[in-house]
């Protein structure tokens, strides 16, 4: 049975650190949601007031509409999965699965089979009888997923379950472990600073900052349309310009430009100096040029100090582009430029947010 959560203006102060500022935050029935943020932001916290772990000083925590923050942790019908994995070394991998079970008091066969189907499940059908450190780190950590969906848990926490595992690994198992969680249908929140994970893995994305969520959206939502430039920045690369309505940002590229423009590398392009002229451009000087496989990566140091980044296809002829020269960037296609609304107006609408 997978349930619904909601956050509802959660306050928690450690010490003299509040560390959760007033966060809301709804899950529906089956949804992906990941926190993401930057070192010290509040994730971990959330989390563990969602587990039952942090006691609430302000708010509300409810699961399918019931109040549950007196509840404690082994009632709330919650499955962690840990970064560490915290498998216990001396049980074989059935073990490990049947756990929770067995502090459940469940009957011998039913935990058996159970832990058989959450083997299945995750692929390690075979391994009950392994120890656990005869395992690598993508099956070790499979196994954590299956132990922790072995209660059959109302929702299941994940708390940076990707951050020991190589790049190689953690990329495969982000696209397995979205296929199990779809699988079972389970409400699942996720812990991250790894913004690509964010991305591949969730349906909606929670960024987080000095305790408090700054936007809530779907992944691409958040790229394409941050509400401020701090999310423009912390998810992909983002290059910003001053938009006061007046500059060439206002006449070549949209009628409401007043406040910051974001334009992310791939939506520019080079141009040809003379024909930039009546249209938006930036100009400057070559820092950098890479090829990186898929696409080349161009820097342009402007005479105002600052770099734009540029992303361009890999069959672009770069011979005029080399570190350097100088050059003149356009924008592809000006209804791919957002304008984030920096007045004071703009900030209200944020702020109310
Ligand atoms: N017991 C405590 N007393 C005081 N401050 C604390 C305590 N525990 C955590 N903090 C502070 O609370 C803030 C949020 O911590 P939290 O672990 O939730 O952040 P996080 O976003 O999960 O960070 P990370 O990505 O590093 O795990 C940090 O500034 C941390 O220093």
């Amino acid at each position: 049975m997978t349930i619904a959560l909601s956050i509802q203006d959660v306050h928690v102060t450690l010490g003299h650190n509040e560390v959760l500022k007033g966060v809301s935050l709804d899950a529906a029935p089956g949804e992906f949601v990941t926190l993401l943020g930057a070192s010290g932001s509040g994730k971990t916290t959330l989390l563990n007031v969602i587990a039952g772990l942090q006691h609430v000083h302000r708010g509300h925590v409810l699961f399918d509409g019931q109040s549950v923050e007196r509840r404690p942790p082994r009632k709330r019908k919650v499955g962690v999965v840990f970064q560490s994995y915290a498998l216990f070394p001396r049980m074989s991998v059935g073990e490990n699965v049947a756990f929770p079970l067995r502090a459940a008091g469940r009957p011998k066969a039913e935990r058996r089979r159970i832990a058989q189907e959450m083997l299945d499940l995750v692929d390690l059908g075979g391994m009950a009888d392994r120890t656990t450190d005869s395992l690598s780190g993508g099956q070790q950590q499979r196994v954590a997923l299956a132990r922790a969906l072995a209660a059959n848990p109302g929702i299941l926490l994940l708390d940076e379950p990707m951050a020991a595992l190589d790049k190689q690994l953690r990329e495969r198992m982000q696209v397995e472990i979205k296929r199990i969680q779809q699988r079972v249908g389970i409400t699942t929140l996720s812990v991250t600073h790894d913004q690509a994970e964010a991305m591949t893995m969730s349906d909606r994305v929670a960024i987080m900052h000095h305790g408090r969520l700054i936007q809530v959206d779907t992944p691409e939502q958040l790229y394409r349309r941050p509400v401020n430039e701090y999310v423009a920045s912390f998810l992909g690369e983002a290059n910003l310009f001053p938009a006061d309505g007046q500059g060439p940002l206002g006449s070549g590229m949209t009628d409401r430009a007043t406040g910051t423009a974001v334009i992310r590398p791939e939506d520019l392009v080079v141009l040809d100096p003379r024909q930039g002229a009546d249209r938006w451009h930036v100009r400057g000087v070559v820092s950098l040029l890479s090829f990186q496989g898929s696409r080349f990566r161009l820097e342009l140091a402007t005479p105002g100090g600052q770099t734009v980044v540029c992303s361009l296809p890999p069959h672009t002829d770069v011979s005029l582009l080399l570190p350097g020269s100088e050059a003149t960037l356009g924008c592809a296609e000006p209804r791919h430029v957002h304008i984030i609304d920096t007045t004071e107006a703009g900030r209200l609408v944020e702020l109310a947010a």
